[in-house]
């Protein structure tokens, strides 16, 4: 009988899809949900800004997304599999699909640069030529040749976001999740690494952004909007356009 329902809401999923939510519902502890009824698709290759005031739900969305937190209710399926029903040992091997930028970094202090930024392939038993090739690339992209060996709490927080960024990238996930990550750089930073997250776009990744910052909307004229209030997703408003719930089949 549970085969049946498995079935029944495979069919209902477009099998295109890396990414489905259906009814998503989370709450922290014995509160109240801060997320309701969530209930979308993303299809692979594409670019998604999540959008949303302070407090909204965006960085829930991405924690559920990267699958360290677990749903209260509803079901998440993440390349076609479904997470609930997925062993504890073969999380990490789908974790390691996706590549997550936190708010705050999270960085490992008592690494150097280079190391925070080699973690993902050393995780993935790369070898060591083929990490030094990989994390070299990244620093001369996100402009921190010169601070490969230097110790995160020596770098502003605008280097260390850098940083952050170059250690979500490096192991070209099939997903990137990124929290504000260009909270703490000017406007010049901020373009140049939303024009990093478009190439690696291109290249494959499903790219997924939250912030506030409307602003980024217009630098990637290709993105699909989601806009989030009070834990649901919203439809569309004034400029924003069709949110993904469109994609669904
Ligand atoms: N660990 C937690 N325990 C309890 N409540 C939490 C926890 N994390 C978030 N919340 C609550 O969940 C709601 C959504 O928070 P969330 O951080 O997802 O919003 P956000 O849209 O990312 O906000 P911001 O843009 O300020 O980062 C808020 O009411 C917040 O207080």
């Amino acid at each position: 009988m549970l085969e049946a329902a498995a079935h029944r809401v495979q069919r209902r999923w477009p099998m295109a899809a890396i990414v489905q939510f259906e009814n998503v519902g989370l709450r922290y502890g014995h509160g109240e949900e801060v997320l309701r009824d969530v209930s979308f698709s993303f299809v692979p290759g594409a670019f998604y800004f999540l959008t949303g005031a302070s407090g909204a739900g965006k960085t829930s969305l991405l924690r559920l997304l990267h699958l360290a937190q677990r749903p209260s209710r509803g079901a998440i399926r993440l390349f076609g599999t479904d997470v609930a029903a997925t062993p504890k040992a073969r999380m990490p091997l789908l974790r390691r699909r996706i590549g997550m930028v936190y708010q705050d970094f999270r960085l490992i202090a008592h690494l150097s640069v280079a190391d925070n930024i080699a973690l993902p392939l050393r995780i993935a038993a790369q070898h060591d030529d083929e990490i030094r090739e990989a994390v070299g690339e990244m620093l001369a992209w996100v402009g921190l040749a010169h601070r490969a060996e230097a110790k995160p709490e020596t770098l502003s927080g605008g280097e260390q976001q850098r940083v952050a960024i170059a250690r979500a990238v490096v192991a070209r996930p099939d997903i990137l999740l990124a929290d504000e990550p260009t909270g703490n750089v000017d406007d010049a930073m901020a373009d140049r690494l939303i024009q990093l997250f478009a190439s690696l776009n291109q290249l494959g990744t499903t790219v997924v952004v939250a912030t506030h910052d409307l602003h980024l909307l217009s630098r990637v004229p290709s993105a699909q909007m989601m806009r989030i209030a009070g834990g649901r997703l919203t439809d569309p408003t004034g400029g924003l356009r069709v949110p993904p719930r469109r994609e669904r089949a």
